[in-house]
């Protein structure tokens, strides 16, 4: 092929990029002209936060699941979320409060990859912070912020789950990745948490908080019954991270084998059902 037949290929190839840009930039100005709209129903519904983890997590399958072809899928999904958590934070201000104790750098890429670069981040040094941070957000006219703390054991402040156990404190609305594989490039599972939503959140698994005098019950042969412990800490008593199947009650939690020992359970929360794509 002459080099002249390769150029015009080039620029052939370069104006069906541009008409391709053009029609998704179009389409992304479009999306935001039905901003007002959702504000305009959500105000009707009670205003409060605009994030709605139930529909996003059903919102992100659809997008793994149907995605094929050579981009690879943490393209998409890291720009679709961006496109709707900053949807959602032009619908109302937020700011996301991360628990940094565990570490900086797989926390904010996760943050920056679920939330984007729009939406603020501000660091804390325990997930006692963020809560706090959360908590401090509310009022009548603001949308309220969230908080992301990492899923497993934080030695600085073992029992965070407790301080989500009042019914007004903030309460855990989502677990992130919605789509879990194996390298993930922001994988590290964590609990998003908000002040207590307008509209329901996903609510497939529960959350619970639990504490007993004493020894802690034998949880081992708990997770085949549908209750995972994911978290545990023990002196002056236990207290456990539990979580269920969304239907379950404190009463249900009793019925497993040892969980008698469990004096005080408090609901915190909730998510939606784990998805994960294979290798
Ligand atoms: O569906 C809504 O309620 C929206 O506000 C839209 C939208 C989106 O951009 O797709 C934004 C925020 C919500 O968390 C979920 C989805």
């Amino acid at each position: 092929m002459s080099e002249t037949k390769a150029l015009e290929g080039l620029s052939d190839l370069r104006s069906e990029i541009d008409r391709i840009d053009t029609e998704m930039h179009a389409l992304l100005m479009q999306r935001g002209e039905i901003i007002d709209r959702l504000i305009a129903v959500k105000a009707r519904q009670g205003g409060g936060s605009a994030f709605r983890p139930g529909r996003e997590a059903d919102m992100m399958r659809e997008i793994a699941s149907r995605h094929h072809g050579r981009l690879p899928l943490d393209t998409v999904e890291s720009i679709w979320r961006v496109i709707i958590s900053t949807f959602t934070y032009v619908q109302s201000n937020y700011s996301v409060h991360a628990d940094l104790s565990g570490g900086d750098s797989a926390m904010r890429d996760s943050a920056r990859f679920h939330f984007g670069f729009t939406v603020p981040l501000v660091g804390h040094a325990t997930p006692g912070e963020a809560i706090a941070a959360v908590a401090g957000s509310g009022g009548p006219d603001a949308g309220g912020d969230l908080g992301m703390i990492r899923a497993g054991f934080h030695a600085e402040d073992a029992r965070w789950w407790e301080r989500l156990a009042a019914a007004d404190a903030p309460k855990i609305i989502a677990r992130l990745p919605f789509v879990e594989r194996p390298g993930h490039p922001a994988g590290t599972p964590v609990f998003i948490i908000s002040n207590p939503l307008a509209e329901a959140a996903a609510t497939d698994v529960a959350l619970f908080s639990a504490q007993g005098g004493g020894a802690a019950p034998d949880v081992s042969g708990w997770a085949a019954q549908g209750c995972d412990t994911l978290g545990q800490s023990e002196g002056e008593g236990f207290s456990l991270l539990l979580s269920a199947p969304g239907d379950w009650d404190a009463d249900r939690l009793k019925q497993l084998p040892g969980g008698a020992a469990l004096d005080r359970i408090a609901w915190i929360g909730s998510h939606a059902e784990r998805f994960a794509l294979p290798a």
